[in-house]
């Protein structure tokens, strides 16, 4: 029997909510595929700033590095959102990416054929669509010195500063052309070079890594026309490769092509220990309302499996499943179209973790 220690963290919002549905899933995989997962809870967020008085505290991390992968649902809300920056969820949150060094998010987008009506935008424009965002996570302006709001003269002064090393580029761009080369061979990174003198060095470094990958056809887009072409022709894209803040507003964006933020999951790696999460945050206009879709965080779940724990054939049958489930009709609020079966949080979980025993 395989063991594998997961620490949970469900956060704040939704986060418990498709979290639990997660955890049903994961349990029927366990049962059958004679694996022990056991899970570890642990604080981050909002829930840790109640508990805490702090976002992240240390014996959180200690208990998550003792872990094999770090499955996470969501954090913030109103309740936490005019605390001092140290104090708010979010800042647990970036703070754990940072702690365990997972550089690289990936963020599949991909367009179910059932879920082809359930997108804003044309059938044939979604259809068929298969993106991998890569995103870095733990650089940029999200981590940039100096930042802070300071007053001069009377003037306050809101910095952010966006900084990127040559090595911090190159990591993950390398990594983007290693997965273009398991895919379609197809790689865009995104930029403002125009502009942002850390794009001119991101650019610089795609082109001389690219030449490593002769087999990968491969362009930069600017951001602003990026996020035009995702939704004009986003068949044009592979894998896209962009920065922080670019990758978190990009697949976000991507994200309503498949139908619903609620679809899309991530896996954050090249750490000590993988981080497994939906894209999505903590959903505070929906929670406790029990109608938040689970799939996303499902998803998330068989990427920690495939990624961190190399279970590729559970992996695949959880993809499987849910697949069937909407092959069967069953639609959460947030993909529901004319005709199909409305169902909740709970019923969309059970209905996944059923289904996994039917998977050929
Ligand atoms: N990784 C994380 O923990 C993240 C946390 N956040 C935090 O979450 C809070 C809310 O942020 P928002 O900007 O509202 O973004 P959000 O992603 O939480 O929600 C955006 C919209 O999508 C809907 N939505 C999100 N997930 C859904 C799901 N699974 N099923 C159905 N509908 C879903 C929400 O109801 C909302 O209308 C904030 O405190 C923010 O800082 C935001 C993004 C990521
Ligand atoms: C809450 C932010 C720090 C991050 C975010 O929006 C994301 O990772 O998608
Ligand atoms: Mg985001």
């Amino acid at each position: 029997m395989d063991k594998f220690r997961i620490a949970v963290a469900e956060g704040d919002g939704i986060g418990p909510e498709v979290v639990a549905e997660a955890i049903k899933v994961l349990d029927e995989i366990a049962s059958r595929f004679n694996h022990e997962f056991v899970y570890e809870k642990v604080y981050i967020g909002g829930i840790a700033v109640d508990k805490f008085d702090d976002p992240l505290p240390d014996s959180e991390v200690e208990k998550i590095l003792s872990c094999d992968a770090l499955f996470f649902g969501a954090v913030g809300g109103p309740k936490w959102d005019n605390l001092p920056r140290q104090k708010r969820p979010e800042t647990g949150m970036l703070k754990i990416r940072k702690a365990l060094g997972d550089f690289a998010n990936l963020r599949p987008a991909k367009v179910f054929d059932e879920l082809v009506d359930a997108s804003t935008l044309k059938p044939e424009v979604v259809q068929g669509i298969d993106i991998l965002v890569v995103r870095e996570l733990i650089g940029g302006i999200y981590f940039g010195q100096p930042k802070g709001i300071v007053e001069e003269d009377g003037i306050k002064k809101g910095i952010n500063t966006m900084v990127y090393t040559e090595p911090e580029i190159e990591r993950i761009v390398r990594l983007a052309f290693e997965l273009a080369m398991q895919r379609r061979k197809k790689l865009t990174s995104v930029d403002k070079a125009n502009v942002l003198d850390v794009s001119q060095l991101w650019r610089d470094v795609v082109d001389r890594v690219a030449k490593d990958y002769p087999e990968v056809e491969y362009n930069h887009l600017l951001v602003d026309n990026a996020a035009m072409q995702l939704v004009r022709n986003p068949k044009q894209f592979d894998v896209i490769v962009t920065g922080n803040i670019f990758g978190d507003i990009l697949s976000d964006e991507a994200s309503m092509l498949t139908g619903s933020i609620g679809m899309l999951p991530s896996a954050s790696i090249g750490g000590n220990v993988g981080m497994f999460e939906p894209i999505h945050g903590s959903a505070p206009d929906i929670a406790g309302l029990g109608i938040a879709n689970p799939i996303a965080q499902i998803e998330s779940a068989a990427m920690m499996l495939k990624y961190d724990f190399k279970l590729d054939k559970e992996a695949e049958i959880i993809e499987k499943a849910v697949d069937m489930v909407l092959k069967m009709g069953y639609r959460t609020p947030d993909i529901m179209s004319e005709g199909k079966r409305k169902v909740n949080t709970q019923q969309m979980g059970d209905l996944i973790a059923k289904t996994i025993g039917d998977v050929e």
